[in-house]
């Protein structure tokens, strides 16, 4: 099935969300339009074209972002980031690089795209810019924790953990695997890319040992995303984001999406947090890199000024909170269709339901606000080719 041939009933829906649950890596695309916004534009438009800019020889200018990539690791406050996106998108009238039949590219045979790949990734490719590159990372063992909650069911390694051990209880399965990673994981196995430190996948690189190269892989890693943000420190990743892009507070305004409900976490011992480490070693090089990175950037932008944003960014979106959510985040059955998060079978994701009598305005602020990535991913898809079968 393609989903341009998709409506929106729950049959279908089922059948795009099997796809979409390992992986939605969507490409963000700013295409210079007619009505192309002052925040976001870095040049005037006249001199805007719709191709990567051609770095003349001498120039001394940057690089002009005519594109925004935003690159989606799995389970790292990724779709809180995508949403934000979308929105952005949405008003100032932009282009999205959907894939052409699913909601995701080449998961998982590979995940990052062949160009990203090709050109983020490959140690004797000069890195060429293209657009603004931006991407997330979360603690791995936070990060593992959710993955193996959420894929309990459909990575392999995790699955046969269950079959091995005739056990439903998500933290014995855990201990279990961390006993034993190996014995569990086969890496050849195409539908594991997950299972050993996933974010080391989610971006190109062999995820199975270190390799001399890594030094230099993340270096030019660092060359090619111009922000890696951090789950941890989201708030101050998204002023990053407002510096880079242009962009006003207003635009930050987030809920935090795909949120597991408290039940579904393993509490972490000691023990289980070093087998974690241990297994997801490159994981935690990549991120411990990444967040070094990340702080001197801070540095640089000034720690004061940046406590300053975060400080408005929360005020503003504590107010819009109270604005547009009934209550904090809900389990699935207390949602509608339209807001009711993708539910695996292993963990409740929760939603949020939205104030009643909104005005017109808000409402159409709120709802898009709090709208789970695939009902939002359907709604953009529909709209930007065109097809007016499925409005919000
Ligand atoms: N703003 C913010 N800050 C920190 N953490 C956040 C944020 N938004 C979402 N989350 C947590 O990220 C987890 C979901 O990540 P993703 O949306 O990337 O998941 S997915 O791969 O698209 O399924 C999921 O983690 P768990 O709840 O531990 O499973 C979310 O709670």
């Amino acid at each position: 099935m393609t989903v341009s041939s998709c409506k929106w009933n729950g049959k279908e829906r089922n059948q795009m969300l099997g796809s979409v649950v390992v992986g939605v890596p969507p490409f963000f695309c700013r295409t210079p339009t007619p009505s192309r916004p002052k925040a976001l534009a870095v040049k005037s438009e006249s001199e805007a074209s719709t191709s990567p800019p051609a770095k003349q020889a001498g120039s001394a200018d940057p690089p002009r972002a005519h594109h925004i990539v935003f690159l989606k690791t799995h389970k790292t406050g990724g779709s809180t980031v995508q949403n934000l996106l979308f929105r952005l998108g949405e008003k100032e009238r932009l282009t999205f690089a959907f894939p052409y039949a699913s909601f995701q590219f080449f998961y998982p045979t590979r995940s990052v795209p062949y160009f990203a790949h090709r050109f983020i990734c490959s140690p004797r490719q000069t890195w060429t810019p293209w657009g603004v590159y931006v991407t997330i990372l979360r603690d791995p063992a936070t990060t593992f924790e959710s993955l193996f909650s959420y894929y309990q069911n459909s990575i392999p390694a995790f699955s046969k953990v269950s079959a091995a051990t005739g056990s439903g209880n998500l933290t014995a399965l855990l201990s279990a695997f961390l006993e034993m990673p190996e014995f569990y994981y086969n890496a050849s196995s195409p539908g594991n890319g997950l299972a050993k430190n996933p974010m080391t996948f989610d971006l190109g690189l062999d995820n199975q040992e270190w390799a001399s190269t890594w030094p230099e892989m993340l270096e030019q890693l660092s060359h090619a995303f111009q922000l890696v943000m951090m789950a941890e420190y989201f708030d101050e990743s998204l002023i990053l984001l407002k510096d880079l892009l242009g962009l006003e507070h207003e635009d930050l305004i987030y809920v935090k999406l795909n949120l597991r409900q408290d039940s579904y976490r393993t509490p972490l011992t000691e023990e289980m947090l070093a087998r974690m480490q241990s297994w997801n070693s490159l994981d935690l090089l990549l991120y411990s890199y990444f967040k070094e990175v990340f702080w001197e950037r801070v540095r640089r932008y000034g720690l004061q000024r940046m406590a300053r944003e975060v400080s408005i960014l929360k005020s503003l979106v504590k107010e819009t909170r109270h604005l547009c959510l009934q209550e904090e985040a809900l389990p699935p059955g207390e949602l509608g269709e339209m807001t009711r998060p993708f539910q695996p079978e292993t963990a409740i994701i929760l939603g949020y339901a939205l104030q009643q009598n909104l005005t017109e305005d808000d409402a159409y602020f709120c709802l898009r606000l709090v709208l789970p990535e695939l009902q939002y991913h359907t709604h953009l898809y529909f709209q930007q080719y065109k097809r007016e079968d499925f409005k919000i």
